[in-house]
């Protein structure tokens, strides 16, 4: 058993990544294979319950790989694992002998680290250039300038990525150290518990020997006191020994309503970097990276002109929501083995696109163009044909379908109940327009900025 389980932690060690391996997967040990089912010994139910949510499958192809065919995994929660399996009792190259039972007893503190969280699959743009430059020098160690770093932004834009980054990067520059990521809320839970099996100074010997703390979404302590003081004890002890933090939360730390304030002055005392929300650059450069990373998977991915640029001006809430639509658009494309041209995408995320809707709708567009070209409201609806009139309608047209998610048919009634054929001749006719002449592009650029405000 510890020669076969000895070869598939070599593996699952590369697969996983060493921090996830060394919290979850280490502490186990393999004591027996029967009718398809592998067994270990876990020091902890929490070990167990979380390798077989994490890690189950990867652990069954590792296992079948190496000869032993898996389809199941069992658990005897209890002691230690006694022995070290024959390939983890060598060290892998650049990781410091550990006696087994130094890390087993942290193994159920810290949440596993999401293996494409690194750096070199962060886009760094205007809006979040500072935040990387600060996580590339914590990430490198030794002396650093700032204690703790707190990083800081709206929902999706990318604090938990930069927290992994770093975490990995660290680890790997630094293979024997100790790095603790885990949420605000996991550190109220651990502590809870340490204080309901009356553990309470192991939690704090666990937690203060650790060379890096990260802790993400900080603004959940808000209001918990006793789960703040601790924290906060936690915190100095760390910061007084040198050891770096790295705080995130929703927002800045004066501005987290229910912390104490020697909460807030003490994660002030570091450097305060925030996200900003995502420029139509950035984004469009996200796009571009991961549409990179499918295509290497899947080479015949055609995607048409113009539909990255169409999402990364549409979806502008935060980077979840923008790779969710990649997303669904590639696995669309897949299936039905189709280029993804604009309107496949349109259609495809309608939903998504609607709910990102800035909020412009036909009626400002219609109010904006009139103004800009000086022709009357009632016009947009009614029936002249004068150029002077029916260009305008056409270019609100145009923008009714660019900007908002409303189908042909819709923007027809709109427009005094035209047809949806009429609509698509206008916008039709601008985009022939746009080709040839300047003057109609800056004058679409400048309703678009007024109207996107
Ligand atoms: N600059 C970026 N480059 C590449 N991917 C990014 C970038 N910013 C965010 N992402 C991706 O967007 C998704 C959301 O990011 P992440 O979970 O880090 O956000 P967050 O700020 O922690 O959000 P929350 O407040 O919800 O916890 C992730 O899949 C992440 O990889």
């Amino acid at each position: 058993m510890d020669r076969i389980w000895g070869q598939a932690c070599a593996e699952l060690e590369q697969s996983v990544g060493p921090n996830n391996y060394n919290h979850w997967i280490k502490p186990l040990r393999l004591t027996a294979i029967d009718d398809g089912a592998a067994r270990f010994a876990s020091p902890t139910r929490f070990i167990s319950d979380w390798v077989n949510r994490h890690f189950a499958k990867e652990i069954m192809a590792v296992l079948t790989r190496n000869g032993a065919p898996v389809e199941r995994l069992r658990f005897d929660v209890g002691a230690v694992a006694a022995a070290r399996p024959a390939a983890q009792a060598a060290a892998p190259a650049g990781h410091a002998p550990e006696a087994p039972t130094a890390r087993a007893p942290r193994a159920d503190l810290g949440a596993p680290l999401d293996p494409r969280y690194t750096f070199s699959n962060f886009v760094v743009g205007k809006p979040n250039e500072l935040a990387h430059a600060a996580a590339r020098r914590v990430a490198e160690g030794g002396p650093v300038g700032f204690n703790p770093l707190f990083l800081y932004g709206g929902v999706g834009l990318g604090k938990t990525h930069l927290m992994h980054a770093i975490a990995h990067d660290y680890q790997t520059r630094h293979p024997a150290a100790q790095v603790l990521y885990l949420s605000a809320e996991q550190f109220m839970y651990r502590f809870v518990q340490a204080l309901r099996e009356s553990s309470i100074m192991d939690f704090k010997s666990m937690f203060r020997n650790v060379n890096m703390l990260m802790v993400d979404d900080v603004q959940f302590i808000a209001g918990k006191d006793s789960t703040q003081e601790e924290f906060f004890h936690t915190f100095n002890a760390l910061v007084d020994q040198g050891k770096q933090i790295v705080i995130s939360a929703d927002r800045a730390p004066a501005e987290i309503k229910g912390l104490e304030e020697r909460i807030k002055s003490r994660l002030s005392c570091g450097l305060i970097v925030d996200l900003h929300p995502t420029t139509y650059e950035l984004r469009l450069g996200i796009l571009q990276s991961k549409t990179e990373v499918f295509r290497a998977q899947q080479p015949d991915l055609e995607i048409g002109a113009g539909v990255l640029e169409f999402l990364a001006h549409r979806i502008s809430t935060n980077v979840r929501v923008l790779e969710g639509a990649l997303q669904r658009l590639f696995a669309h494309a897949s299936l039905l083995r189709r280029e993804i041209t604009l309107e496949v995408a349109q259609e495809c995320l309608a939903d998504i696109l609607r709910t990102n809707d800035r909020k412009i709708s036909i009626d400002d567009i219609q109010r904006k163009v009139a103004e800009h070209y000086n022709i009357r409201l009632a016009d947009m609806m009614g029936p002249k044909r004068a150029r002077n009139v029916a260009r305008p309608r056409q270019i609100a047209m145009y923008l009714s379908k660019q900007l908002t998610s409303r189908s042909l048919p819709e923007i027809g009634r709109r427009f005094g109940g035209r047809d949806h054929t009429t609509i698509m001749h206008g916008v039709r006719k601008i985009e022939e327009l746009l080709a040839e002449d300047s003057s109609l592009v800056e004058d679409v650029a400048v309703l678009k900025r007024m109207l996107e405000g």
